[in-house]
């Protein structure tokens, strides 16, 4: 907890970091795919390094006029060797690259959507999106990108050191000086582009967010003739991301140069000194061009390794991004404290006092335009302050209040999305905090108000609470909330798309298909939340048929804004400001409360008529 509120309160440079102690784990999902890579650089950089000993003896065998017998036909064969090992390596490196993502995107995934709702409160789909998509992709360039050759071309370097020194100390000497120099410079850009790597996934993250923004509100978007907007709010994130992605270029650009200008002044050195001696008759010329050959062995796996710490500060950068989410605490399973009835409560709150975790109204307040200091002052308001009711096994309750009165966020505690500031909350008699998250879910459907229904299939909505289900039950279960029309007008039939969010059907379509859905996973204990979009009154009479199905021998509560559904209740709360104002029956509420008379006014909670009456 503390290490997460550590990486909220960061500032603007100070973003998430992981350390190269924290990347390893993440390189090595398939060992053996790692021994083989590796075994064959290591097989690459001997193959290498017996090139310019062969090379020499083709040289001084013409020099000497000896035959030259199998000498070139093993160094092709050798030259053959390399290429086919450097190609199954090349393979190997990037099917381990794709395990790397494979395994970081599971972990990650599997992390994410076990995070607490308080998470997705406070942070952008589209960012989450991206550390998924895009930051899990960085980590494969470790390895595609030159850090497994680097261990063979750490041989070859070493290799080519020892006979450079053994051909010439001398030249060796300043072909060392050039290259210390020129790494030492590489080096001392690397942080800059981990910082920079960093910054340009943080601008990826807000581009797929505003686009993801965009795209989810669409038709909102086109109804308000915002798409010109938005387009340009999306192709701002994009200039910043490009201008991120340039400053990543300029950097790493930076080592290219560096590199490239180690590499000439090296060669014209050992040429320039090199001939020289040679002319003088200090260095035989076989010794020349061997020492040649072993500089250009000793520059290209210096290269991999530029190549490999530039990837790794590039991984870094991304990998922060990627831990912030991992090390989050997943929600807690729930203890299982006790498993003693307490009372015959299908539902009860006991004194029940409710806050928005801070952090989360202060990232409401701060996305809102408030600036971080101001969202900082805000306190996290209570939302429900010292709720109590009763609803007995099997019976029908409606809340209803004004809006914000804190009518969802009582099913958001019942379904431990977060659990009371005070106050107990009894699920079946027991405490809800005694009981597992997942048994305490199980026992309980959800009908939310807004989104009931996931992009995909009629099919695979139904199957998301009960997976088990045959066609034969599917059917059955839309048949008894009228829906059986919806499977009958497709070709498609049970696999007929439903469109992202359900858009392809209607309002009180949706809610039903979700009430069908709640219906199958057969819970003790429903919780509607009352679509507000007004249905016609065969919509009216259909939904009130699937809730009537749906409350056949089991406890329902209603966020009601309907008269059919207030009506048929068996106890009404009242909620105003967070807290219950009063209970009972509609008819008893329009004697008694001054509050509920005016919400059945002006919410249709009655006909007009009624409600002038009253
Ligand atoms: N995730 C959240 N984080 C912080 N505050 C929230 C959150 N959800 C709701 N609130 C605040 O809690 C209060 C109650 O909201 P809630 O959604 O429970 O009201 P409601 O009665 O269901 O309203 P409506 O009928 O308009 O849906 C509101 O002031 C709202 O701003």
């Amino acid at each position: 907890m503390s290490e997460r509120r550590g990486f909220l309160r960061r500032g603007a440079d100070d973003g998430p970091k992981a350390s190269v102690r924290e990347l390893l784990p993440y390189l090595f999902p398939k060992k053996g795919l790692l021994a083989g890579a590796l075994v064959l650089s290591v097989f690459g950089a001997v193959t290498s390094l017996v090139q310019p000993l062969l090379v020499q003896q083709i040289i001084t065998a013409v020099q000497d006029s000896e035959p030259l017998t199998w000498l070139p036909w093993v160094l092709v064969g050798i030259v053959l060797l390399d290429g086919i090992v450097g190609g199954v390596q090349h393979f190997l490196l990037q099917v381990l690259g794709e395990h790397v993502v494979l395994r970081t995107r599971t972990q990650l995934v599997g992390r994410l959507l076990h995070l607490p709702i308080a998470e997705f409160d406070q942070r952008r789909t589209g960012d989450l999106v991206s550390r998924v998509g895009s930051d899990t992709t960085l980590l494969r360039a470790v390895l595609t990108q030159g850090l497994v050759e680097s261990v063979g071309g750490l041989l070859t370097f070493v290799g080519a050191i020892v006979a450079m020194l053994i051909i010439d100390p001398m030249l060796f000497g300043l072909t060392l000086l050039v290259v210390v120099v020129a790494f030492g410079a590489v080096l001392v850009v690397m942080p800059m582009l981990t910082r920079a790597t960093r910054a340009a996934q943080e601008q990826v993250g807000h581009l797929t967010s505003a686009l993801e923004r965009a795209i989810s509100a669409v038709r909102t978007v086109r109804a308000a003739n915002a798409t010109d907007r938005e387009i340009a709010v999306v192709g701002e994130r994009s200039t910043a991301a490009f201008g991120a992605g340039v400053r990543v270029a300029r950097i790493s650009a930076l080592v290219v140069p560096i590199a490239g200008i180690a590499v000439q002044v090296a060669f014209l050195v050992v040429i320039g000194v090199g001939g020289l001696r040679v002319a003088t008759g200090e260095l035989p010329i076989a010794s020349l061009v061997g020492f040649l050959m072993f500089l250009s062995y000793m520059i290209f796996p210096l290269g991999q390794m530029i190549g490999a710490v530039t990837a790794v500060s590039t991984a870094l950068g991304a990998l922060g991004r990627i831990q912030e989410i991992v090390r989050i605490d997943a929600e807690d399973a729930g203890d299982v404290v006790d498993d003693v009835r307490t009372s015959d409560a299908a539902i009860a709150f006991e004194g029940v006092s409710f806050r928005y975790p801070e952090a989360v109204v202060r990232s409401r307040a701060a996305a809102e335009g408030a600036d971080a200091e101001a969202a900082d002052e805000l306190a996290s308001p209570t939302v429900l302050h010292d709720v109590t009711f009763t609803v007995t096994p099997g019976s029908r309750t409606a809340i209803v209040g004004p809006s914000g009165a804190g009518k969802s966020t009582l099913f958001a505690l019942i379904e431990r999305f977060y659990d009371p500031t005070s106050g107990t909350i009894v699920v079946d008699g027991r405490d809800a905090r005694s009981l597992e998250r997942r048994a305490l879910r199980a026992g309980i459907g959800y009908v939310e108000q807004d989104a009931p229904v996931l992009a995909g299939s009629v099919r695979d909505n139904l199957l998301l609470a009960a997976p088990d289900a045959s066609d034969a039950r599917l059917l059955e279960v839309l048949e008894r909330v009228n829906l059986r029309e919806i499977v009958d007008r497709s070709a498609d039939g049970l696999d007929a798309a439903v469109g992202e969010h359900g858009v392809r059907l209607s309002g009180g379509e949706r809610q039903r298909l979700a009430i069908a859905r709640a219906l199958l996973s057969a819970p003790a204990v429903l919780l509607l939340d009352e679509s507000t979009s007004s249905l016609d009154g065969r919509n009216e009479a259909q939904l009130q048929a699937a809730i009537d199905a749906v409350a056949v021998g089991r406890t329902l509560l209603v966020i009601a804004h309907r008269l059919s559904t207030v009506a048929d209740a068996d106890q009404i709360v009242v909620l105003d400001a967070g807290r219950v104002v009063a209970t009972g029956t509609h008819a008893e509420l329009l004697e008694s409360s001054p509050l509920y008379r005016e919400l059945a006014t002006h919410q249709l909670l009655v006909p007009a008529d009624a409600g002038t009456q009253a």
